[in-house]
């Protein structure tokens, strides 16, 4: 298959977790016969410096022309001060926009071999096995109006009909091909956003007759994650929540940097990022874990272009690195020292080329 990927590192460690993810992709390339023409573009610190703007034009007309969007990560300290406009954040904000990427799926599975670095009891973390559907391009990060002065600052949070309606459908739609469970997490105790989604919910629940439904306020649902994270199937929840909620939720497989995520609109494409920031205190060390970008690769090959196979392939060399002890800092608690970045990443091309000379050789003896 021949696929067109743009490829946009952005700041801090998103260049360094972008290449190892960039490397895995080209060894798919290669073991599957796939051609995968990765076109590189700017977006947020990086395209601030270079043209004073954190979404270019031709970063957008990129995207919107390839198959698929691979994301490190925006955003540091050299640019907070900047004026909102010229904030990292802005860029990453405006293509999710701009792609209509409304839905982020952000799934949370226990990692076997990271039983150890998560702070939950073993056998509340090893049960975990949740998706976290959040709706990405409404509320309070994107309505209008806002404002700040010295003395006074306001953020709308807004929600249409239609907004609702589609996240909804898709988190429904998800937990039919899961388990059956939907919990639907808001502040309908507070907010009127809430309660026109609790109502929607409502409304929509009748055709999922097979999906079981729950109302959850955020403020439980958050403390819930924690004392038992195995009662959830799928989350369903607006911007701002599900984007806490799923950092929350990530330290119980181990690291914020274990984890991936795809955007997507609902019509095959999507783009991949992992769900942790640019990590400015760990930024051009290689210490980064690259794993979140890795599978976040894994999750393109698989929704975007249905290569199971290739995606399994990579999720089985990083479980399989995990499983022999391999962990970068962010997940090492005892054992072998820890491995840099571009250490750990080898050790998952190595996988991936042990994968396809057992392959061959199984092939070679058929
Ligand atoms: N998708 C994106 O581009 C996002 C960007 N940001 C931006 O990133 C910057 C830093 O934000 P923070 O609040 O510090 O969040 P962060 O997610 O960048 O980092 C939080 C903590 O997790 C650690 N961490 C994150 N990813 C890691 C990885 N792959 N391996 C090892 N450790 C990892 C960091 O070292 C830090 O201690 C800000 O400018 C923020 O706006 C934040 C979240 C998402
Ligand atoms: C710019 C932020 C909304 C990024 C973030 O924290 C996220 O998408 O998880
Ligand atoms: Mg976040």
């Amino acid at each position: 298959m021949e696929k067109t990927i743009t490829v946009l590192p952005g700041d801090g460690i998103g260049p360094e977790v972008t290449e190892a993810a960039v490397k895995v992709l080209q060894t798919i390339a290669k073991r599957y016969n796939h051609i995968f023409n990765l076109q590189y573009a700017l977006i947020g610190g990086a395209a601030i410096d270079a043209c004073e703007n954190p979404l270019p034009e031709e970063t957008v007309e990129l995207c919107t022309q390839s198959d698929a969007v691979l994301l490190g990560a925006v955003g540091g300290p050299k640019w907070d001060q900047n004026p909102s406009h010229l904030r990292p954040e802005k860029g990453l904000l405006a293509i999710r926009k701009q792609l209509g990427l409304f839905a982020n799926i952000r799934p949370i599975k226990a990692i076997p071999a990271l039983l150890d670095a998560s702070p939950l009891k073993k056998e509340i973390a090893q049960e975990v096995d949740l998706v976290i559907v959040r709706e990405l391009t409404g509320g309070l990060y994107f309505a209008e109006p806002r404002k700040k002065t010295n003395d006074y600052a306001l953020d709308s949070l807004v929600y249409t009909r239609e907004e609702i309606e589609r996240i909804v459908d898709t988190a429904f739609l998800l937990a039919r091909s899961r388990r059956g469970k939907l919990a639907s997490v808001d502040k309908a105790n507070v907010l009127d956003t809430s309660k026109l989604w609790r109502q929607i919910v409502e409304e929509k629940k009748v055709g999922y007759p097979d999906v079981e439904v729950e109302h959850m306020l955020v403020d439980s649902t958050a403390m819930k994650l924690i004392t038992k994270p195995s009662a959830f199937d799928v989350i369903v929840t607006e911007n701002m929540f599900g984007d806490i909620l799923s950092d929350e939720a990530s330290v119980i497989t181990g690291s914020l940097g274990m984890l991936p995520s795809s955007s997507t609109r609902g019509d095959g494409f999507g783009l991949y990022e992992p769900i942790h920031g640019s990590a400015p205190d760990i930024a051009g060390k290689n210490i980064a874990n690259p794993a979140a970008a890795i599978l976040s690769v894994a999750m393109m090959l698989r929704d975007a272009f249905q290569m199971e196979t290739e995606a399994s392939a990579i999720e089985g060399a990083v479980f399989s690195v995990l499983n022999d002890g391999h962990f970068t800092s962010d997940l090492q608690t005892k054992g072998k020292p820890a491995l840099s970045t571009t250490e750990w990443t080898a050790k998952v091309l190595e996988e991936l080329d042990s994968e396809f000379v057992s392959d061959s050789i199984m092939f070679t003896y058929v």
